[in-house]
């Protein structure tokens, strides 16, 4: 059986406040888009774990896919598997594309073992993998609140803006992206500036990390001055960084501008 799982973009983010738990509420809408990666089980002898694509700098066991198959096993009666994993989604991004794989195998192997986990119980399995995993459950637009992983539906459709995403040679750490940002609630709700049209988003909504990100790496900052100028409606670091994009009317060539970078440039769905 395979699957595709695919990344996420923060269309804004709000850090409202610091948790006892270390963590942070925040406030975001997660959008799902069309960059995606490959997962392969097959029914096996024993276990393997492959992977291509990327490469990704975790040993094996550390890999969030083996993580979710073995959340699963010390609960479930699994068969043993052969795993593929084809990374094409970068990571260090933004993008969540490590908690996709993870939320992945979790569908995945809850299909093909017939296991009938709800959804709510796969969100809550999600949830203990990292922040971002719960929401590739459901992998539909929402507004979340709580570290992440209290959603929202929203009526939002991106169907037709052309996304330019672009992610530079730089890796952003996640705990010190959220150890440099003052949190504070917003002035207006997310849900509410969703609901005025595109054009009106740059002048209204934030990405709480930028303040502090672009300062340290003014290449992330130039990428999203370098998209408004070439045109884009909206465009915004996603997550933690440090991948930027674009949404943009017409279809986009911008590649050559961004030499040395990951670049994705396709319509939305
Ligand atoms: C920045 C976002 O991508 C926005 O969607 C997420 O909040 C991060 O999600 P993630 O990478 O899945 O995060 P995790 O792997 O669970 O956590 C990494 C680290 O980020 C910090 N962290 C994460 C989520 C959150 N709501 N508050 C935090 O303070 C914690 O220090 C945590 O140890
Ligand atoms: N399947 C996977 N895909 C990507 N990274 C993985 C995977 N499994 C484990 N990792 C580890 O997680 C790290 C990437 O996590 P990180 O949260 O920075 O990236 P991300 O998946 O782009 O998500 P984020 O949106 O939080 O940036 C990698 O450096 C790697 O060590």
């Amino acid at each position: 059986m395979i699957c595709f799982p695919n990344a996420k973009i923060n269309l804004g983010l709000n850090v409202v406040s610091k948790r006892p738990d270390g963590y942070h509420n925040i406030e975001t809408i997660f959008y799902p888009i069309p960059v995606k990666d490959a997962l392969e089980i097959v029914g096996a002898g024993r276990f393997s774990f492959t992977q291509t694509g990327i490469p990704v700098d975790a040993p094996a066991e550390k890999n969030l896919v083996v993580k979710a198959l073995n959340l699963l096993k010390s609960r479930h009666e699994i068969p043993e598997l052969e795993v593929h994993l084809l990374k094409a989604i970068p990571f260090g991004a933004g993008l969540g594309g490590g908690s996709a794989d993870a939320a992945f195998m979790l569908k995945l192997v809850n299909d093909y073992c017939g296991l009938h986990i709800p959804q709510d119980d796969l969100e809550e399995l999600a949830s203990s993998i990292g922040a971002d995993c719960p929401f590739f459950i459901r992998n539909r637009p929402v507004f979340a609140s709580g570290t992440g992983n209290i959603f929202e539906p929203v009526e939002l459709s991106l169907a037709g803006y052309h996304l330019c995403l672009v992610k530079p040679d730089v890796a952003v750490s996640t705990p010190e992206a959220y150890s440099m940002v003052t949190p504070e609630a917003p002035e207006t709700s997310l849900k509410e500036i969703i609901g005025k049209p595109v054009e009106e988003w740059r002048e209204l909504m934030v990405n709480d990390f930028e303040k502090s990100v672009f300062p340290k790496h003014p290449v992330i900052a130039g990428i999203k001055d370098t998209l408004y100028e070439k045109g884009a409606v909206y465009a915004s670091m996603s997550g933690s960084g440090s991948s930027v994009f674009g949404l943009f009317r017409e279809a986009t060539d911008l590649k050559a501008l961004f030499t040395g970078c990951f670049v994705w440039e396709g319509q939305l769905p």
